[in-house]
């Protein structure tokens, strides 16, 4: 393959754009002749994961099965794009240490919860406000920034990069640390 199996895992906060980073990534990745695979916190939790509530517990073994999901993906050779909230350290620690050193690709997406708040595009912050869904992230709920993370992508109030070039930066990533070959 042209390319080494790792996993990149974007935590942020909901509406952050994980989502979208982790499909403008895969596009971008698949456009240059690589295999990928996403695996989205949100979408796993109608399947994999629908048995999981949002406790600190339950988001602890969530990201724990996608953790361990992504590690065989990542065995099997692909670049496995894994977006969840995970908001505590330990958790992604967890994940960080089920993989071969350097392979867990840690990506911050930083968006301020103003930014996340005025798109909610799902409504849930408005909910969240209104006690209407308890222990939302962010609101009543803990978000643990990564301290020592791969990648950090910046997005300020008016001024986030686009798509594209979050893409663009974590390719940039890749390329220098020898994951894609041509
Ligand atoms: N209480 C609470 N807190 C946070 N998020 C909530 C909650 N309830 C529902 N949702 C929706 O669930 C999506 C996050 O799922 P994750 O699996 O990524 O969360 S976690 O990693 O287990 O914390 C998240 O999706 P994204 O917006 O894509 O992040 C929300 O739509
Ligand atoms: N870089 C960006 N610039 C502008 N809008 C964005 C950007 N990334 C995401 N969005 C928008 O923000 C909203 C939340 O994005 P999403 O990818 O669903 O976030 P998350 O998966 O973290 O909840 C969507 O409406 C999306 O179109």
């Amino acid at each position: 393959m042209n390319q080494k199996g790792c996993v990149v895992w974007i935590t942020g906060l909901s509406g952050s754009g994980k989502s979208t980073l982790a499909c403008a990534l895969s596009r971008e990745l698949h456009s240059r002749g690589h295999l990928t695979y996403v695996l989205d916190g949100d979408n796993l939790r109608h399947g994999l994961n629908r048995d999981l509530s949002f406790k600190a517990e339950d988001r602890a073994e969530n990201i724990r099965r996608v953790g361990e999901v992504a590690k065989l993906f990542a065995d099997a050779g692909l670049i496995c794009i894994a977006s969840l909230i995970s908001p505590y350290r330990s958790d992604r620690s967890a994940c960080r240490n089920l993989l071969p050193k350097s392979s867990f690709i840690e990506v911050f997406l930083n968006a301020p919860i103003e930014v996340c708040e005025a798109r909610d595009p799902k409504g849930l912050y408005k909910l969240a406000r209104a006690g209407k869904i308890k222990g939302f992230t962010g609101i009543d709920d803990p978000y643990e920034p990564p301290s020592d993370c791969e990648i950090v992508i910046q997005c300020k109030i008016g001024d986030c990069p686009s798509p594209k070039s979050m893409a663009d930066q974590v390719v940039s990533y890749l390329e220098v640390n020898g994951f894609l070959h041509e």
